[in-house]
């Protein structure tokens, strides 16, 4: 392992660890997902061996409806290590320094979200981000830091990136697996017919990876909101803001002229929905996209036709690497999509890959099993880069400056 791990750590130590517990929030109620469950693995083994520990995470981006404390944080990852977990309203003032000073072994503190705190944004180089009165206040009061957050590692922010440049830093649990796992993906070759299906809300990401490895994919098979933003390049009435939202605007101001170049130079190699499936009256409904005649029509999911035509692909891959949901799969009426793919590839001999915090709970909320598949991977904007060999920043100063 090319950076230092728990197995290098004493025990009993005070030690700042940072987690990545982003979450979907329904209704102003933080979901349970398996991020709390990998990262609880590490929070307990540390409490085991008598550490003395403050979290780090992040929620949400400013604005946003699910921009929130992390309070609820707290509450279930208690829950999940079956041992008590403070938590403080404030990440590096007085109050959460007067909380870190009571801290004693086998103790966990959960501080506020650090994307409420000055200094975490915006993305900066590490050594810059060291200087922040957010690592220079915090990190005094540690014995060591730990970055357990691979599903975050792709963001130069300060809780992720200022505290190795200062202090003793070690990769957590969580970050050593996925960082093997997901880093082990990108060195392999295949013989026969490489898929990947990308969707969910982070068209920018998605984009991004078409864009750097279309040479070791045969086919990218679209849906969610970047799946519309193609649809609307190729003259589609598709991919608007509807009821407010801001899904669709900035992303294609963003990308508009990339999607338009990858459309050039690879349209061979996308695939993009034939029908798709909005909600009326409660209901689904589904239209070609050909009939589609209205702007703003929120679009929720990929149709039948399209759904089955790329299970059909999966089923004749050799490999399928899926990041982003294909549609609101948390509804089921919009579930088609993302679990018609999912079961296609689940019952396929080909080597399997599930990127995304959201898009993996839809493997256990519908009835299948995380073994069916050769990785699930709690990272998704972090797995696409570890796939297209992009370096993770988070990982990368953990290297540099281990001892
Ligand atoms: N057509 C759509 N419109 C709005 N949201 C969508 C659509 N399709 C998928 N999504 C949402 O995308 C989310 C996952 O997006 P994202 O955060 O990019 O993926 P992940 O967190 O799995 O990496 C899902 O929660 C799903 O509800
Ligand atoms: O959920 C995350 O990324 P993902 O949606 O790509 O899995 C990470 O917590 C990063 O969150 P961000 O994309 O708001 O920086």
């Amino acid at each position: 392992m090319t950076f230092q791990t728990l197995d290098d750590l004493d025990d009993g130590q005070r030690v700042l660890i940072r987690f990545d517990l982003n979450s979907p929030v329904e209704d102003g109620e933080v979901q349970d997902n398996r991020r709390f469950a990998r990262h609880a693995a590490t929070l307990r083994e540390l409490v085991d061996r008598d550490f003395a520990v403050a979290v780090m995470a992040h929620q949400g981006r400013p604005g946003d409806d699910d921009f929130v404390s992390l309070s609820q944080h707290a509450e279930i990852l208690s829950g999940h290590i079956d041992s008590a977990v403070d938590h403080v309203a404030d990440t590096y003032g007085d109050e959460a320094l007067d909380a870190i000073d009571d801290l004693a072994g086998g103790d966990v503190l959960v501080l506020e979200n650090t994307r409420m705190a000055d200094g975490e944004l915006p993305e900066e180089e590490p050594e810059v981000k060291a200087d922040t009165e957010f690592v220079q206040t915090l990190a005094p009061e540690f014995d060591a830091y730990i970055n357990d957050a691979y599903s975050a590692a792709h963001r130069s922010h300060a809780s992720l990136v200022g505290f190795p440049v200062v202090m003793d830093a070690y990769a957590g649990r969580v970050m050593e697996t996925e960082y093997e796992a997901n880093t082990s993906i990108a060195e392999k070759e295949f013989d026969g017919q490489v898929t990947m299906a990308m969707g969910g809300t982070k068209a920018t990401d998605v984009i991004g990876v078409i864009d750097h490895i279309g040479d070791k994919i045969d086919d990218f098979v679209l849906g969610g909101i970047a799946g519309q933003l193609f649809l609307r390049a190729q003259g589609y009435p598709i991919g608007y803001d509807v009821e407010g939202m801001d899904l669709f605007t900035t992303q294609w101001e963003n990308n508009q002229e990339i999607i338009e170049e990858i459309l050039d130079e690879r349209g061979d190699q996308i695939t993009v929905a034939s029908d798709v499936a909005y909600g009326e009256d409660g209901e689904r409904v589904e239209v070609d996209v050909e009939d589609v005649d209205e702007k703003g029509l929120g679009i929720m999911d990929i149709g039948t036709d399209t759904a089955e035509e790329y299970a059909d692909l999966a089923r004749e891959s050799d490999a399928v690497f899926v990041k982003g949901a294909l549609g609101v799969f948390e509804d089921e009426k919009f579930a088609t999509g993302t679990v018609t793919v999912l079961e296609a590839i689940a019952e396929t001999d080909c080597f399997s890959v599930v990127g995304g915090g959201d898009t993996s709970r839809a493997i256990t909320m519908y009835g299948m099993s995380e073994d069916s598949f050769d990785h699930v991977s709690i990272a998704g904007g972090a797995y696409i880069r570890a796939l297209t060999g992009d370096e993770l920043v988070g990982v990368e100063v953990l290297r540099e400056y281990a001892e």
